[in-house]
């Protein structure tokens, strides 16, 4: 079935329509390995910033709690370690974005693949302002995710494992993409939480615009 996205136009309130003024939403989105620290780091900026934090793979998670068709969908592709198809992704997206009055958010782990990438483009016609990317080694990742014990399905050796193939294979040529537009900014996330914010603190506090040079990232072009 066809899910309708939110675009660039359906995003005003009530108030900027009656002042036919458009409301300038800004995103950013923040990507890294399974384990990199996303959500620990998104919670800080959310904090520090005035970003509103929206966590897909909670939102994901949210769905599977409801019960719904969809969810059990989602739970069987979660706990192979696989990334749900964009269409079903993107319209939770945007009903959590719905249902919030902001004009910044910060989307903590999205986008995971190409298709992703495309199906909010086309459809939002917006685009990240940057895309913040959390750099750590994976013997770090993995130690820090078996021992999180929050209970996730997917927090196991062999589903980690198979989430980490799904980074290199598929989120790393996302991570190129945003390269090539200049919008990276990669921060080495394998030292502590309190170092690796102060290096998040330096991006965000950079002008209204965080018009930062962007990160000497290099690896494999691959143009969407
Ligand atoms: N810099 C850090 N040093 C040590 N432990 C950390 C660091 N950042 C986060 N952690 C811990 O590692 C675990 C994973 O962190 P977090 O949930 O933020 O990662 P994530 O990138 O959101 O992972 P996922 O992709 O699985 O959702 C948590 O238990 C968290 O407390
Ligand atoms: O854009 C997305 C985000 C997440 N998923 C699925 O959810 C899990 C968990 O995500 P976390 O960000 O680690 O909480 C992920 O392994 C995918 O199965 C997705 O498909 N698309
Ligand atoms: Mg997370």
């Amino acid at each position: 079935m066809p899910y309708s996205l939110l675009s660039a136009d359906e995003l005003f309130t009530e108030d900027d329509r009656g002042s036919a003024k458009q409301k300038k939403v800004k995103i950013v989105f923040v990507i890294g390995g399974p384990g990199s620290g996303k959500g620990t780091q998104c919670k800080r900026i959310a904090q520090q910033f005035g970003y509103t934090h929206l966590s897909v793979g909670e939102i994901l998670r949210q769905e599977i709690s409801s019960g719904s068709e969809t969810g059990s969908m989602i739970q069987k592709i979660m706990k192979e370690g696989k990334l749900v198809p964009s269409d079903v992704t993107v319209r939770l997206l945007q009903q959590a974005m719905q249902g919030i009055n902001s004009d910044k958010f910060l989307i903590d782990g999205f986008p995971r693949n190409e298709e992703n990438v495309k199906a909010f483009e086309d459809l939002t016609k917006m685009e990240p302002e940057f895309v913040l990317y959390l750099d750590c080694p994976q013997d770090e990742m993995e130690k820090r995710l078996l021992s999180r014990n929050e209970g996730r399905e997917d927090d196991n050796v062999e589903t980690i494992r198979k989430r980490f193939k799904v980074f290199m294979e598929s989120t790393l040529p996302t991570i190129e993409y945003y390269e090539s537009k200049g919008k990276i900014r990669k921060v080495d996330a394998g030292k502590s939480v309190d170092e690796v914010f102060e290096s998040i603190k330096v991006i965000f506090s950079q002008g209204k615009d965080n018009k930062v040079p962007p990160s000497r990232h290099k690896c494999k072009c691959l143009i969407l």
